[in-house]
């Protein structure tokens, strides 16, 4: 990436109610959030965030260079030779001063945002290899990974930081990208990661519970979520998912066109799922009938919310189709491991309740025999934890064996976590489960227990390659992992 410079005279008519105390005849040579990592001339932002207070920071940006401060207080005592700019809301402005300090990349492409509880990933992977197959040049920003057109950039969030993601945006101009599209996390609407994007359309999947360790009510998320919708230009397109109760809130006060899918009900883009086994589903669309290599219910939303869109942005339905058909399901979302004797591994990244419903109840219509369905689960530490009795009782109440094990416990003791899920399991499936804390070891056990045409469900992790723990990520993929379980135990 080329070295950028931007005046901050320039930047500062991004938000022109601001009180600018100092010089503002300076160039910038780069936005920076965290005080760490200040360098000569940058603008430091002093944002309140869950742990820390970034005001606190300021000296120690100043210290290592940084000779602007974005900020909500002014210091006490401040620096001459320092431009201090004060807002009422420095994430706020931040959005904007990093949109224009990288010379506004999202209005120079298609840029397509997708908010929701789950979905998110599944539908931004699908449109971004979907558009690729059509031959444009694209860009994906993803809790799995960020891309451009071949090229992966590791990813950290769901959706970056303002800074980071303009900074993302910009190299994606830089490449022609024409279509990109991204993931929009609750947390990213409620800190204003997006605010000063140009959005050409929104996408909303679902909302359930989530987060709430975050949000603290219900109500705080729906906002969240709402937020976005709320910030869509008339320009764009705002495409709701109907059949879900929150749709018609998310699009309430949105200035963007209104365009709804629905697999129950009369809709702009109308799905039905007629037939589905192991490898693929059979729908309609829209009076297309289609066979996709995706399967679940869930993913006949995910598929008509993509279609949907790129009908939107101005693509030929019969195209669309026929491109969306030949489309895989992305990395750890129901991603298949077969043993050599028949038993099937799931690996999927249902971490919250709604979505492990939904994929046990996939697994449970395509069960037509004795199989038998062995769930391994946990939840994630220092997460939401009002999750952790309800995931573990729709484990018990629609598997037939369940390993209740660890997923990222990041700082607090996995038994702890085992012991607030297993209060949720209804006394009478008590005999099903079993507390294991060490994933591998659950994994073993329930590949053990399986027998041909058995289906073993890993959920939570998904496509990711680490189990945190203190601070720490250790090297664990339940990919891997379940393929050796199955060579391990003779399967
Ligand atoms: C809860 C949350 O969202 N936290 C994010 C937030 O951090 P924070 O508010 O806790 O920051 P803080 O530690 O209190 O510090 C406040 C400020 O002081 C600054 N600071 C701090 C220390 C220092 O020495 N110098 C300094 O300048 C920090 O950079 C920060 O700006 O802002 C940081 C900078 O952007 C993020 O990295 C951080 O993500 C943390 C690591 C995280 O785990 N976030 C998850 C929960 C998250 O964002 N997830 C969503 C997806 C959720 C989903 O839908 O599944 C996502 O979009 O990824
Ligand atoms: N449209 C959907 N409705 C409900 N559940 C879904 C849907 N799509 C996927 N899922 C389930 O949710 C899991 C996560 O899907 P995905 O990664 O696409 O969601 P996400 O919104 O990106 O999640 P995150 O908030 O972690 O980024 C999948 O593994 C699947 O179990
Ligand atoms: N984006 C979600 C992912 C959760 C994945 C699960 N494996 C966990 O670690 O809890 C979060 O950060 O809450
Ligand atoms: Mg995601």
């Amino acid at each position: 990436m080329e070295e950028i410079s931007k005046s901050l005279y320039t930047l500062l008519k991004e938000i022109p109610e601001a009180n600018v105390v100092g010089d503002t005849d300076r160039s910038i040579q780069g936005i920076v959030l965290d005080s760490r990592k200040a360098g000569p001339d940058s603008l430091f932002v002093a944002v309140r965030g869950t742990q820390a207070d970034g005001h606190d920071f300021i000296e120690k940006a100043l210290d290592l260079g940084a000779s602007a401060i974005l900020c909500e207080e002014l210091p006490a005592v401040t620096r001459p030779g320092v431009t201090y700019v004060q807002v009422l809301d420095s994430a706020r402005a931040m959005g904007f001063l990093a949109s224009a300090f990288y010379g506004h990349p999202s209005q120079d492409f298609h840029l397509i945002g997708v908010t929701g509880t789950n979905g998110k990933t599944s539908v931004a992977t699908l449109l971004f290899r979907m558009f690729r197959t059509l031959g444009y040049r694209c860009g994906l920003i993803s809790t799995v990974q960020n891309q451009i057109e071949d090229e992966v950039i590791p990813s950290t969030h769901t959706t970056p930081d303002a800074v980071t993601l303009n900074g993302l945006l910009a190299q994606m101009r830089q490449q022609n990208c024409t279509h990109v599209f991204m993931e929009v996390s609750s947390h990213a609407v409620t800190q204003q990661r997006v605010t000063g994007l140009t959005f050409s359309g929104g996408i909303f999947t679902n909302i359930t519970h989530d987060h709430l360790d975050f949000h603290k009510t219900f109500d705080n998320y729906i906002k969240a979520k709402k937020g976005f919708f709320d910030q869509l230009p008339r320009t764009a397109f705002a495409l709701v998912n109907i059949d879900d109760r929150r749709g018609s809130v998310m699009v309430q006060n949105t200035a963007a066109k209104v365009e709804t899918y629905s697999l129950q009900t009369m809709a702009a883009f109308k799905g039905k799922l007629l037939s589905e086994t192991l490898f693929g589903m059979h729908m309609d669309l829209n009076g297309h009938e289609v066979w996709f290599r995706l399967i679940g219910r869930f993913n006949a939303y995910n598929l008509l919310a993509v279609y949907g869109a790129a009908i939107l942005l101005g693509e030929a339905p019969e195209e669309v189709l026929s491109a969306l058909s030949e489309l895989q399901s992305p990395p750890g979302r129901f991603e298949q491991v077969h043993s050599a004797n028949k038993v099937v591994g799931i690996v999927d990244y249902a971490h919250t309740p709604d979505a492990l419903q939904n994929v046990l109840e996939t697994i449970n219509e395509l069960r037509h025999g004795e199989e038998q369905i062995i769930t391994v689960v946990g939840c994630g530490g220092n997460r939401d934890a009002e999750k952790r009795p309800k995931m573990a009782a729709i484990a018990s109440k629609m598997s037939d064996r369940v390993y209740l094990t660890s997923d990222n416990p990041r700082h607090e003791e996995p038994q702890a976590i085992l012991d607030q899920m297993l209060a949720g399991v209804p006394p009478l499936h008590f005999k099903k489960v079993a507390l294991i804390p060490e994933r591998r070891e659950a994994i073993y056990r329930a590949c053990a227990e399986a027998q041909p045409g058995d289906i073993v469900l890993v959920a939570g992790k998904g496509h990711e390659t680490y189990q945190e723990v203190k601070g720490v990520k250790h090297d664990f993929d339940d990919r891997k992992v379940l393929l050796e379980a199955f060579l391990a135990t003779g399967k």
